[in-house]
C-alpha cells in the first residue's frame, strides 16, 4: 500500500518561492528492492557527453531516458530521444501518477555507480516542462544527500537524504527559483537509481 501523498507526514521542505515534499517510504523495501534489481539489469544505462564550459566532458553518471512520444528531450545541450516504457518503469510511473495527479510523459533515469558518481547544480526549468513543473523523484538502493539552495542568492542551502523507495516532489515555483545537485560523497560505495518523472507540454 501506497502512502498518500496528502498524508499528515508532508510538510513544504522549502521556505519560500516553491514548494518540495518528501514521502520517504512511498515504496515498501520489498517493491524497492525487487525495482532496484531489475532497473539496474535492464534499463539501457549510457555515459554520454555534455558541453560544459565550451569543452565536452562525459557525465559522472549513467542515464537513460524513457518515454512517449517520439519527441527528443534536450538538455545541457544534449538531445535524448526516448525508449519505450519498460513494464516496471510503467508499474512505478502509474504508482507515482495515481498519488500526484500528473500525466507524466517522459522519466529520466540516473544511476549513480558509487559515491563518485554525482550531479551539479542545477534547475530543471527547460521551456517544454511548461511554467512550473511538478517533478516527482523517486529513488532505489543507496541514500545520498540531495542539497537544494535558493537560485539567485546561493544561500538557504537544505539536505534531504534520498532513501530506498523515497519520492520526493518539486512543485510550484520550485524550478525557478531554487537549484538542485547530489554532490559526491566517500561514505557511500554502493549503486542508487533515481528516476525523475517529468511532464512535457
Ligand atoms: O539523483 C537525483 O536525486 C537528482 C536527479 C536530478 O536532479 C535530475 O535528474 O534532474
Ligand atoms: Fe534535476
Amino acid at each position: 500500500m501506497q502512502q498518500s501523498i496528502f498524508g499528515t507526514n508532508s510538510q513544504n521542505l522549502l521556505p519560500f518561492e516553491g514548494e518540495s515534499y518528501l514521502y520517504s517510504g512511498f515504496f515498501t523495501k520489498t517493491q524497492s528492492d525487487r525495482f532496484l534489481k531489475v532497473l539496474v539489469k535492464e534499463l539501457a544505462w549510457q555515459q554520454e557527453p555534455i558541453w560544459m564550459f565550451g569543452k565536452q566532458v562525459m557525465q559522472p553518471r549513467l542515464t537513460a531516458l524513457y518515454g512517449d512520444a517520439d519527441k527528443p528531450y534536450g538538455y545541457s545541450g544534449i538531445s535524448m530521444k526516448p525508449l519505450d516504457w519498460t513494464d516496471e518503469l510503467l508499474e512505478i510511473r502509474d504508482l507515482v501518477r495515481q498519488h500526484i495527479g500528473v500525466e507524466f510523459t517522459h522519466v529520466l533515469c540516473n544511476y549513480y555507480r558509487d559515491g563518485n558518481d554525482s550531479m551539479g547544480w542545477h534547475r530543471d526549468n527547460e521551456a517544454v516542462l511548461g511554467k512550473n513543473p511538478s517533478i516527482a523523484s523517486v529513488t532505489f538502493g543507496a541514500t545520498r544527500i540531495f542539497q537544494m539552495r535558493h537560485h539567485a542568492t546561493k544561500n538557504h542551502k537544505i539536505e534531504i537524504p534520498l532513501t530506498h523507495g523515497s519520492l520526493l516532489l518539486m512543485t510550484g515555483q520550485s524550478q525557478h527559483f531554487w537549484e538542485h545537485q547530489l554532490p559526491k560523497t566517500k561514505k557511500v560505495n554502493s549503486p542508487r537509481i533515481n528516476l525523475t518523472f517529468r511532464k512535457l507540454i
